[in-house]
């Protein structure tokens, strides 16, 4: 894609890189999606663009996530200034903080002996563990998605504080009242996101609450496909905004 055709994609800020705090989805955004979690591919010209835009930005350069805050730390190794992990439930506001831990309902050990013995049962089915979640991945087994689902509805997760949510390929069993936008507010509270206006760029159904909660102050909330077609065109447009000033920033 050429450097003028991603610039003409979507909106550019329209407020400068000052008044800016990004906030970016990790998993179908920033990077492709890969078959397993632990196979996704960060390339150097993207640890690049991130480190010019924080600080650009004053720092003001959170990723919030459905991961684990050490997932991101093994992936984007010092480039975040804040990470906002398992969709909230875990944050940490500076690169040296402490990881505040929401205090949330604990996920019964049934669930997790059952989940198990579905992998066990379902070869190519994973199942990934959270402090306070569990995802049911059927990307390498596509035909237990239904058989999957039926199992997890039998928990009623409802009535011990958790929900079902459809994520990519998987079923993610997440606390209740926890979500992207209540993580994007909370990390407005503190330096350097403070007064900033958000740049929140997502994939999935989970990321809408943060789009919603970026647009309602006053900043930027996208989504791939809807505002990029894919991956590189996302990438190339924070190139743009990583190395351009004026026309580029929409100011
Ligand atoms: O909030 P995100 O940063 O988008 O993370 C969402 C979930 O991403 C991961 O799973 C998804 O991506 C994997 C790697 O591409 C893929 O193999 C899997 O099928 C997807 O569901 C991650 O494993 C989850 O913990 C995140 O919640």
């Amino acid at each position: 894609m050429s450097d003028e055709s991603s610039r003409k994609l979507v909106s550019a800020p329209a407020f400068p890189p000052s008044e800016a705090a990004f906030m970016l989805d990790f998993d179908g955004a920033l990077v492709e999606i890969a078959p397993t979690p632990d196979a996704v591919v960060v390339p150097p010209e993207l640890i690049r663009t991130l480190t010019t835009l924080r600080d650009k930005c004053g720092g003001a350069l959170a990723i919030v996530t459905g991961r684990p805050i050490a997932q991101v730390d093994h992936f984007l190794p010092g480039i975040p200034f804040a990470i906002a992990g398992e969709h909230g439930v875990a944050m940490r506001r500076s690169p040296d903080g402490a990881t505040e831990r929401a205090s949330l309902p604990v996920l019964p050990a049934q669930w997790l002996e059952q989940a198990d013995k579905l992998a066990k049962d379902w070869p190519g089915v994973t199942i990934e563990r959270k402090q306070a979640g569990l995802v049911l991945h059927f990307r390498g087994r596509p035909d237990s998605a239904e058989l999957l689902r039926q199992a997890v509805d039998g928990w009623q997760v409802e009535k011990s504080g958790f929900h079902v949510q459809a994520a990519k390929m998987a079923w993610e069993i997440r606390p209740e009242g926890i979500d992207k936008g209540h993580a994007v507010a909370s990390l407005l509270e503190q330096a350097p996101f403070t007064g900033r206006r958000p740049i929140f760029v997502g994939d999935d159904v989970t990321d809408l609450d943060g789009v919603r909660e970026a647009r309602a102050r006053g900043g930027l909330g996208l989504m791939i496909p809807d505002d990029f077609p894919d991956v590189p065109a996302y990438r190339a447009w924070l190139e743009a905004l990583a190395g351009g000033e004026g026309d580029q920033w929409g100011v």
